[in-house]
């Protein structure tokens, strides 16, 4: 049995003083539901006042939206992964489409990201997942084909235990156009697919997909059904508590 995960992923809002105030909220809800893992993804500002913030025993879990490939040096701007540790993170989500579109990463960028975030000791969120003119064009399977060969490149298995996919079809971020749950059951599958050919049949039997894109309290008991969709990412609906703890109470029960 894998274990349901719901992530939130505030993307760029919220004040430190917002960001703690949710994550204390969810961290109460979350307490009780020890049959789901919840995660939120604040900016880099609020990562440290809300680890700060959660009781030292919380079952919410904190993960950064970004992290860079190296160390430490001259990289102005960029973010370690070892100070994201340093900051109380769990996680990374890495490879979002919004990194990838509108900062240009691209798959071999991703992967050193992930390679360097799993050494670190960081969980990571790999975000995969197809534009709406590669769906149209039938590019879709090639796509996820890439970014899960690509991403994934040169993990050992005892690292791919520390990874989760997240599908996130890009026609369906922010758009208010959930992927039917069959669409996202056959990526999902297919993706399932992937990583037992590359990895073997019992890594791709343990790794958590979760499905991302316009994820609503009124979608999710849908999504969380299909035998291949184990959990979710979040955008809109993460940030106010009660859609996203709605959402974490039906990943429960479905
Ligand atoms: O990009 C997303 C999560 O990473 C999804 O965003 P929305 O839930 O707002 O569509």
């Amino acid at each position: 049995m894998r274990k349901p995960i719901i992530a939130g992923n505030w993307k760029m809002h919220k004040t430190i003083a917002e960001a703690t105030g949710l994550a204390a909220e969810l961290a109460a809800a979350a307490a009780a539901l020890d049959d789901v893992e919840v995660i939120v993804a604040p900016p880099f500002t609020a990562l440290a006042g809300v680890v700060g913030a959660l009781p030292a025993d919380s079952a919410l879990r904190v993960a950064a939206q970004n992290c860079y490939c190296e160390d430490k040096g001259a990289f102005t701007g960029e973010i370690a992964p070892s100070m994201l540790v340093d900051a109380g993170c769990s996680h990374v989500i890495l490879g979002h489409s919004e990194r990838r579109k509108i900062f240009g990463e691209n798959d071999a960028l991703i992967n050193r990201k992930v390679h360097a975030a799993l050494a670190a000791g960081l969980n990571v969120i790999l975000c995969i997942g197809e534009t709406l003119e590669e769906r149209e064009q039938e590019r879709m399977y090639d796509v996820l084909k890439t970014q899960v060969s690509e991403g994934l490149k040169g993990l050992a298995g005892e690292q791919l235990a520390r990874v989760v996919i997240a599908y996130e079809p890009v026609w369906a971020i922010g758009t208010g156009r959930t992927a039917t749950s069959d669409q996202a059951e056959e990526a999902h599958s297919f993706v399932r697919g992937l990583v037992g050919g590359l990895f073997g049949q019992s890594e791709a039997e343990a790794m958590r997909i979760l499905y991302g894109g316009s994820v609503k309290p009124e979608n999710i008991d849908g999504l969380m059904a299909r035998e291949n969709i184990d959990g979710a990412l979040v955008g809109g609906a993460s940030l106010q508590a009660e859609d996203f703890i709605r959402i974490m109470n039906f990943a429960r029960s479905g």
